[in-house]
């Protein structure tokens, strides 16, 4: 800043000794000056960073370590790339610890992942990347801890065990709705979008839970919803805002026309919830309780009447509200799709799955009992391996270490440093799990399988673990289990280069998962 500071000074002090007439020559000389001062601030800025910085000692990429434009030319321009990249540079620089950013690290080494992400954890959310994914004060995006606690204390009970099981029957109904959709296509011989069947039902399941109504979106459950549409534009911008976040506040301040035409239906969107919004605000302001059980905003409005430490914007809270919608509809059906491809390519896996489905028939036929499903062992596995292989979180959710610093091997981490370790070191460690990119529901059976459960991180661990892990678990059992007891699928148009993925701060695949119903196994027997 000195630097600068003495070339606007020195500007000031030839325009002040040039006489009229000879400005352009002393226009260019301070041009010149100027940018001589910027790449002399720029050089010495980027050695401090390099060799005098408390991260100095730690290998990495030199650009990673002077500036953003590693990160950007990964995630900007080649679309979410970046976290990809962390294996292959921990190899090249053979250290379990790299520099990936100016004040960022990341870590290979599975042994420190309980340290980082564990109940009573000091590693907090990242504020430098977490603020910056727009919507600050939505739950995710919340880095105080104590903030964090008082919000989600609120809301724990809607997302407990307890009351997603007693959503067992909605969600049969729900499931039941897409099959009679899906058999009706497998007698046209028509093929289905089934990751967005998917996505249609985990969005209608997360607005059953929350409000105790739904979106609809399963009646046209593989439509391509203008929901979807305008996550996937918003989607399209995320690595772009992280480096320039003015974009949120631009998008922000857009009229509503223009809104509608970028994120079509999302206003429409808002607005639904605006208005469960203002049902719950003002039953709390009559001192009515609901006859049903609490929605999000009951508990939310109701908790903040009753205390003045609590304070939550409503729009805020609306713009929140659909965030749990969006979390909930991607990363399931992308799980889904995961598991979806693989038994359909794996005829081993089918084979064992549809025996254990066919002995289960008396309570997935007629009845579902969830309760009973969820204790299938094999479909059980089949799910872990799937939220396992897919890695849905690939990125690096970011903390920040406590000030006492922290030890990797023989390096130090200084208080304060950002440090990642992606669930991709932990998922796909061949330490852990020997083969870890096949395809393998039998590792999380027999006898290795309770000590494997400690590994079960997709929906990570401690305070911040995914608070719809419930919920999602839910519709994955009652997806697999019905769908795959009563069809007999084919992929359609589908590879391995479909579910190729990457990198969204949630993982997306490059195609969508589709099939063909080549058979109703029910009315076969
Ligand atoms: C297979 C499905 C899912 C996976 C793998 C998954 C994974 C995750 C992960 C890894 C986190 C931690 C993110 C971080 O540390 O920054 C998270 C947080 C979160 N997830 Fe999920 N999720 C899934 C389904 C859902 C569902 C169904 C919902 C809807 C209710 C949901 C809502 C959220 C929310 C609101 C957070 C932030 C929680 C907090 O910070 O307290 N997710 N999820």
């Amino acid at each position: 800043m000195r630097i600068v500071k003495a070339a606007y000074d020195h500007i000031s002090e030839l325009k002040r000794s040039i006489p009229d007439g000879h400005g352009h020559f002393g226009i260019g000389s301070s041009i010149l000056f100027l940018s001589c001062a910027c790449l002399v601030y720029i050089v010495v800025k980027a050695i401090s960073r390099l060799y005098f910085h408390p991260l100095s000692e730690i290998p990495g990429p030199p650009l990673a370590a002077v500036s953003r434009w590693y990160d950007f030319y990964y995630n900007v321009i080649h679309d979410g790339a970046y976290s990809s990249q962390w294996p292959r540079l921990h190899k090249k620089y053979n250290s379990p610890v790299i520099r990936i950013g100016v004040n960022h690290v990341h870590v290979a080494d599975e042994s420190l992942y309980h340290e980082i992400y564990c109940s009573g954890t000091q590693y907090n959310k990242d504020p430098s990347f977490y603020k910056r994914l727009g919507l600050d004060g939505a739950i995710l995006t919340i880095t105080d801890p104590e903030q964090h606690r008082a919000y989600r204390n609120i809301i724990n009970s809607l997302f407990s065990t307890r009351t997603t099981n007693e959503m067992g029957p909605i969600m049969a109904q729900e499931v039941q709705k897409v099959a009679e959709y899906m058999a009706k296509k497998g007698k046209e011989n028509e093929p289905i979008i089934i990751q967005r069947v998917y996505r249609s039902v985990s969005a209608d399941m997360v607005c059953e839970l929350m409000f105790g109504k739904s979106l609809n979106l399963a009646e046209t459950p593989d439509a391509y919803h203008d929901l979807m549409q305008s996550v996937d534009r918003f989607s399209a911008i995320t690595w772009p805002k992280m480096h320039f976040p003015v974009i949120n506040s631009v998008i922000a301040a857009f009229p509503g026309v223009l809104i509608d035409t970028i994120l079509p239906g999302w206003l429409g969107y808002r607005k639904k919830l605006g208005g469960w919004y203002g049902e719950s605000s003002d039953r709390c302001s009559m001192g009515k309780e609901s006859d049903k059980r609490p929605t999000f905003y009951d508990l939310i409005v109701n908790a903040q009447s009753k205390t003045d430490d609590l304070k939550f914007d409503r729009d805020l809270l609306v713009d929140d509200s659909l965030n749990y919608i969006i979390a909930g509809m991607d990363t399931t059906s992308y799980t889904l799709a995961y598991a979806t491809y693989y038994i359909l390519t794996l005829n081993d896996v089918k084979a064992k799955l549809c025996a254990e489905l066919d002995e289960a028939a008396p309570f997935i036929r007629t009845s579902m009992d969830l309760r009973k499903i969820q204790q299938l062992p094999y479909l059980t596995a089949v799910i872990k391996e799937a939220l396992r292989l897919s890695v849905a979180a690939p990125g690096g959710l970011p903390r920040l270490v406590p000030t006492q610093g922290m030890e990797i091997g023989d390096t130090f981490v200084p208080g304060g440093t950002t440090v990642s370790l992606s669930h991709q070191v932990v998922q796909m460690s061949e330490n852990i799990f020997p083969n870890p990119d096949k395809f393998i529901p039998e590792r999380w059976l027999g006898k290795d399988g309770p000590t494997l459960e400690k590994w079960n991180i997709a929906f990570s661990k401690g305070p911040r673990q995914c608070i719809g892990m419930n919920l999602a678990y839910l519709e994955m059992y009652a997806s697999i289990a019905y769908l795959f007891s009563r069809f007999e699928m084919a992929l359609f148009e589908t590879d391995e280069s479909s579910i190729e993925s990457f990198d969204r701060f949630a993982a997306r695949t490059k195609d969508q998962v589709k099939v063909k119903v080549v058979g109703d196994r029910w009315e076969e027997n």
